[in-house]
């Protein structure tokens, strides 16, 4: 581990305090195991003795984690007031954890002290020492979490500073400023964090929050200003709006300043790591999330498109690759013929020499569009669009669609039942099909399934996995044009497709027809 510089992670204690966000011990020990892929230095495993899965967290990790970067820092409070700290059962558990690392919370602000404290600023101080003090005496490595110390330090400098040198003294590694409201702005901060480090010659980390939108660039001016330890959660997940993300400074670290703070390797893996911490959390990610968002590099301007094909990094601020994720194109009303070229390059078709079938595609997207179609998120009714141009529609007809209906029905108990007729010709037979199911979308994919199974045996993989709908044009009421995604899956791969009518079944109904067409021509190969 690079002591000169410290990535210190508290996904596991602050991060879980986010809104929503509830972890078993199993789920803490998956992620402390993903950030140790990461290469992080610590990893705060919460609060033993406060919160009981934080104490069976760190009995476990005991056994169960085999760590190959990071440590492992028990968080809690100094001492109460008059109790020593060898007598405090809070502290006691801290020691008891095991954890090579402690890391202490303590106020410095003088207003929490009267207040929420309810003692002297001369008692907080006390506290503060003589649990570092205990704390290093039993061998632990302490660092010192200087809660509220932004605001501390404008309305009393003198205590906040003091607190700084207290807690150095007594023999913490570091202490770290914490912007625990969150509403500090970048120079301000900077500023406090080099006179801290000025007048008190202690080692100083940054712990911040994103109340004001500023928790990253806090944390980089202050790591400017000398601190040499940075806290932040995975996802940037946190109380209120969240912590400083963690994944965001790595990067700006790593590749817009030189510092060198998590193996390169380990760095090409972080999307792929912040996406295994969402599922374990049940968040979904966050889209628009820097470097490891699925946006982060999505381009959907013709403009743009245009440029990325002579060169990707003229629309792009890193190479994706570097942090594991991918450059994507997005196929929309905003397309070029430049979009629909690297769109089609990326699903396997190079149009690259072929001008008129790229304005001819161009075109009709733009059109289908106007019309309600969204191809942005429906790559296999782009991908058919496209072989229409290449191949003709004739040639990737497996059935040829002569009519449908479904009626939905209720029933005396107030239960509700869909039954679909679908008629079609496929391989110069006339096969008419009936399907059930508990709505009228439901219904009809049956009865489509039933009938070109009965050629297609292989259909049988295919199942509707989701299924969205839109109404467009507001306006209209009930007349409205609906838009219906759907979502395919053969078990392996997922794709989907995207139908647009005044019929809200109809549009399902069209979309369900690419799905099932494209899911052929994938099992043709
Ligand atoms: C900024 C942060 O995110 S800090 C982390 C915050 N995280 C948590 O609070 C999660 C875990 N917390 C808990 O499980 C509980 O709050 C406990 C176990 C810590 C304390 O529970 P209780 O004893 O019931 O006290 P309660 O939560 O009502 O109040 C906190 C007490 O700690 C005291 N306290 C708060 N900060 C500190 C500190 N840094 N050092 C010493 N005492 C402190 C308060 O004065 C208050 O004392 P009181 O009981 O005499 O009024
Ligand atoms: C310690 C901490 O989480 C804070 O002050 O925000």
């Amino acid at each position: 581990m690079n002591d000169s510089f410290h990535v210190y992670d508290t996904t596991l204690r602050d991060g879980a305090q986010q809104e929503g966000l509830a972890l078993s011990v199993a789920d803490k020990l998956v992620i402390a195991r993903q950030l140790d892929g990461l290469g992080v230095g610590f990893i705060e495993g919460g609060w033993p003795g406060a919160i009981p899965k934080d104490t069976e967290f760190f009995e476990r990790a005991r056994t169960e984690l085999d760590l190959k970067h990071a440590q492992l820092a028990a968080f809690g409070m100094t001492r109460r007031a008059d109790l020593a700290a060898a007598d405090d059962p809070q502290v006691a558990a801290l020691r008891d954890s095991l954890a090579p690392v402690v890391t202490l919370v303590a106020k410095a602000h003088d207003r929490h002290v009267e207040l929420a404290l309810r003692t002297t600023l001369d008692e907080c101080l006390a506290m503060v020492r003589d649990t570092v003090e205990h704390l290093v005496s039993e061998g632990r490595r302490v660092f010192v979490d200087a809660e509220h110390f932004f605001n501390g330090y404008q309305d009393n400098p003198a205590y906040a500073l003091e607190f700084v040198r207290t807690a150095a003294e007594a023999g913490a590694s570091l202490v770290a400023l914490c912007d625990t409201n969150g509403g500090m702005l970048p120079s301000e901060l900077g500023d406090v964090v080099h006179t801290v480090i000025e007048r008190t010659g202690a080692r100083v980390g940054i712990h911040c929050h994103d109340d004001s939108g500023c928790a990253v660039a806090n944390s980089l001016i202050a790591i400017e200003a000398g601190a040499t330890h940075v806290q932040g959660a995975a996802n940037g997940y946190g109380e209120r709006t969240g912590n400083a993300n963690l994944f965001t400074i790595v990067a700006n670290l790593q590749l817009k300043k030189n510092l060198h703070v998590v193996p390169d390797d380990s760095l090409a893996e972080m999307t792929r790591i912040a996406h295994a911490i969402s599922e374990v959390t049940n968040i979904a990610p966050h889209t628009k999330q820097p470097y490891v968002g699925f946006s982060a590099f999505a381009h959907k301007a013709g403009i743009h498109a245009s440029a990325v094909k002579a060169d990707p990094m003229l629309y792009q601020h890193i190479d994706p690759e570097v942090v594991g994720n991918d450059m994507r194109m997005l196929v929309s009303e905003m397309a070029g013929r430049a979009s629909i070229e690297l769109k089609g390059r990326e699903l396997g078709y190079d149009l690259s020499g072929d001008r008129d079938a790229l304005s001819r595609i161009t075109e009709k997207v733009k059109v289908l569009e106007a019309q309600g179609h969204s191809f942005e998120a429906a790559d296999a009714s782009f991908e058919l669009l496209i072989l229409d141009e290449l191949k003709g529609e004739e040639s990737q007809r497996f059935f040829d669609v002569e009519s449908w209906r479904v009626i939905v029905e209720q029933r005396q108990d107030g239960s509700h039942m869909s039954e679909a007729t679908v008629k079609l010709h496929a391989r110069g037979e006339r096969i008419i099909s009936v399907g059930e199911g508990n709505g009228p979308v439901n219904a009809l994919d049956t009865a489509l399934r039933n009938a070109i199974g009965q050629i297609y045996p292989e259909l049988a993989e295919l199942e509707l996995r989701d299924y969205k709908v839109r109404i467009l044009e507001g306006d209209h009421g009930s007349s409205s044009r609906t838009r219906v995604l759907v979502t395919t899956t053969d078990g392996r791969d997922e794709w989907a497709t995207v139908g647009v009518q005044e019929n809200i079944v109809a549009a399902s109904w069209n979309a369900i027809v690419e799905a099932v067409t494209y899911g052929l021509l994938k099992l043709e190969g």
